[in-house]
Order: structure tokens, then sequence, then C-alpha cells
């Protein structure tokens, strides 16, 4: 069964990827493609990777242009995604790539984001508890924030084996692309090369309550989580270094085991062989997710270090990934574990 796809936000770098990975994809024919200031522009000019698109203009991103398709990707900045699906009828699959539909608790939207909430939809990340089955069949799909995804697959077995106390510390680096291609000017290339930066630091990132509100039901309590991102120079990639204070009880054996049982079965988040440690580098352009864990037994602290592509598993792979799920295809169509070296 083909599907006809229609990408809004075409021009942008989540649009981007997303359409860097349908052209793969064996039961996708692309339609509509949109933009915003870059309406009427050819994609060619704009994303030049994309050679079989090339000859394509951008539409505006309205609710006439994106009619008549079985999939709508929206990657359009926060805020934006809402008033969009709302027009495009129930029985189309909309992938929302923004924040709007991913948090369940309006207060916290309202104090991270502070715009009237659109709800909540199913959520993208199949390899959490549950999540497959409430994303089959599903036609609203809020795939995740890109830290999210790197922290909940990273501390989603520890806290399942009920192994770590529910306070958890992540420090993380990301790439620039995670921000967008729009311009900012602490993404400079001037202000970026050459230098390590924190920002978002005092639990104001927005994607604290995400990493909240996915391992708390892991848990079976509410868990804290003190993020803190650091921007460093390179276009794409996250690692995350995600740390809790052990359980009584825990042994390296035991965090060892509750992680190989957690993953056995899954395509995308590869548990790397003890000492081997995660590189951004080794999942660029991949849907994967590399993992390994550690006791450090001294300070009784569990150490789990992921790595992801920002855009791939960190948006629009997860998008392809969940999508396929919504449709009944097998989950890892047009998807791939094997990255880019060196
Ligand atoms: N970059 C990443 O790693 C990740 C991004 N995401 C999410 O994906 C979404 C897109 O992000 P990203 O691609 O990085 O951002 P970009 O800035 O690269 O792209 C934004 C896209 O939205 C369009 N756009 C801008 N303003 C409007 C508007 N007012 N109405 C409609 N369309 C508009 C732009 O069109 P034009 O260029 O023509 O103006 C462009 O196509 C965001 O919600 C982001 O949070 C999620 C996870 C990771
Ligand atoms: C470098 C950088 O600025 N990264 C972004 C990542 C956000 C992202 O990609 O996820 P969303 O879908 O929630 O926007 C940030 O920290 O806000």
């Amino acid at each position: 069964m083909v599907v006809r796809v229609a990408v809004a936000g075409a021009s942008g770098y989540a649009g981007g990827e997303v359409l860097r990975l349908l052209l793969s994809h064996p039961e996708v024919e692309i339609g509509a493609l949109t933009g915003h200031s870059n309406a009427g522009q050819l994609l060619g000019g704009l994303q030049p990777h994309l050679v079989p698109l090339a000859g394509r203009t951008l539409e505006p991103t309205t609710a006439e242009v994106l009619a008549g398709h079985d999939v709508v990707f929206l990657a359009l900045p926060h805020g934006q995604s809402a008033a969009v699906a709302a027009e495009l009828g129930d029985e189309v699959l909309v992938v929302d790539m923004g924040a709007d539909h991913r948090l369940k608790d309006s207060a916290d939207w309202d104090r991270f984001y502070g715009a009237p909430h659109a709800g909540t939809w199913p959520y993208g990340l199949p390899e959490l508890p549950g999540a497959r089955a409430a994303l089959a069949g599903t036609r609203r799909i809020a795939v995740p924030g890109c830290f999210p995804t790197a922290v909940s697959l990273a501390l989603h077995p520890a806290y399942q084996a009920r192994l770590a106390e529910p306070e958890a510390v992540v420090v993380a680096a990301t790439g620039t692309s995670g921000a967008g291609k729009a311009l900012k000017p602490h993404l400079l290339g001037s202000e970026v090369m050459g230098t390590v930066s924190p920002y978002g630091v005092g639990g104001v990132h927005r994607h604290t309550p995400e990493m909240v509100q996915n391992l708390s039901p892991l848990a079976g309590e509410r868990v804290s989580v003190s993020f803190t991102p650091h921007l460093v120079p390179m276009a794409r990639g996250i690692l995350a270094t995600c740390s809790a204070k052990a359980r009584p009880g825990t042994t390296a054996e035991s965090l060892r085991a509750a992680y190989e049982k957690a993953y056995a079965d899954e395509t995308f988040v590869q548990l790397l062989p003890e000492g081997v440690w995660p590189t951004t580098k080794a999942v660029y352009g991949s849907n994967s997710v590399h993992l390994q864990v550690a006791y450090d037994e001294s300070a009784q602290r569990i150490i789990a270090i992921s790595a992801i592509d920002n855009l791939t598993k960190g948006t629009a792979g997860g998008a392809v990934q969940s999508m396929n799920i919504a449709l009944g295809f097998p989950e890892a169509l047009g998807l791939s574990t094997i990255g880019v070296a060196p």
C-alpha cells in the first residue's frame, strides 16, 4: 500500500531530514512540500542534498495545500502545528515533529512554552513500554524532543528495574542543528566554533518536563531530572551522560542484565559491548541509539550514556518509525541502523 505524504516545513532541518528518509521508503510517494518565508522557492536551492526533489517548488503551508494526502508531517516551529492539524481531518495521519502535542500536563506546557496547550497525542517513542500499542492505528503522533529521546532511552531500564533513585542528573552535548535553520546570533559560526557552551541551565530547558513525564511511570514515582545541555561545534548529534544514585543491592551485573533485557529485541537501540562507549559519529545519519551503562561502585551511581543523531532518531527517524507502526508497515521500513565513518 503506497501512501501519499506531504511535508510542511520542508525548507527546515527537520523537514529536510524526513524527506531524506522518505525518499528511501518503498511505500511512500512524496506529495506537497511547503515552506513559509521560502514558499515559491525551488527545494533544490534550499536542500541541495535531496537530489530527486530538486525541481520541486515549495508551496505555502495551508490546509488546502496539505489536503488530499494520507500522511502529513508537520516540521514547524512550536505553536504552529495545532491550527494546521485541526483543519486536516481525522482520517489523515498527522505526525507533529514539534512540541505542541507532547506534554500531558497543561501546567508544564504553560510554564515551559507559554501559549495555550493544544492537547496530547500518542507519543512517538516506540521503545517505551506501552508506546507501540498507543501508536498502532493512530491518526495523530507527537514526535518526542531530541533530548528526551536520548535521555529516556538511556535511563528507562534502570527505572523499570527499580535500580535507580528518582533523582536523575543529565549532562548532554548537542550539535547546532538542534536549534533549527533560522538565523540565531548565538549560533553564528564565530560564536560556536572552537568552544563548548552550556545553556538552559537550572531546570529551565523545555525538554525537562518531557523527561520527567517519560521516566516517572517507569519508576512508579515522580522522577526529578536536573538537565544541563551544552552546545558543541558539530552539526548533528547528541551525547547524553545520565546518572542516578543506585538503590541498595544494585550490582554491575544486575544493572547490565536490566539493560540487556530491556533492549534485547529493539532494532534501533544497541547496547554496546562492555567497555565500548557511545559516540555521536557512529550514529550519524542513522536511526540508532548507541547505549552503554556502568555502575560506579565508589559513588554508588548508575551512569548511562546514549548517543543519537538529533535529526534522525531524535526527530525525523523516530517520526518515520512511528508512522510505520501507525500504518501497519514493518517498523524499520525506510530506516537504517548504520552510521557513517570516519
Ligand atoms: N532540529 C532538530 O534537531 C529537531 C527539531 N524538532 C522540531 O521540528 C520542528 C522544526 O524544526 P527545525 O526544522 O529544526 O526548524 P527550522 O527553523 O530549520 O525550520 C522551520 C520550518 O518551519 C517553517 N516556518 C517558520 N515559521 C513558520 C510559520 N510561522 N508558519 C509555518 N511554517 C513556518 C520554515 O519555513 P521557511 O524556512 O520557508 O520560513 C521551515 O520550513 C520544530 O518544532 C522543532 O522543535 C524536533 C526535534 C529535533
Ligand atoms: C542546539 C539547540 O538549541 N537544541 C535545541 C533542541 C530542541 C529540539 O530539537 O527539540 P524540539 O523539537 O523540542 O525543538 C534546544 O536545546 O532547544
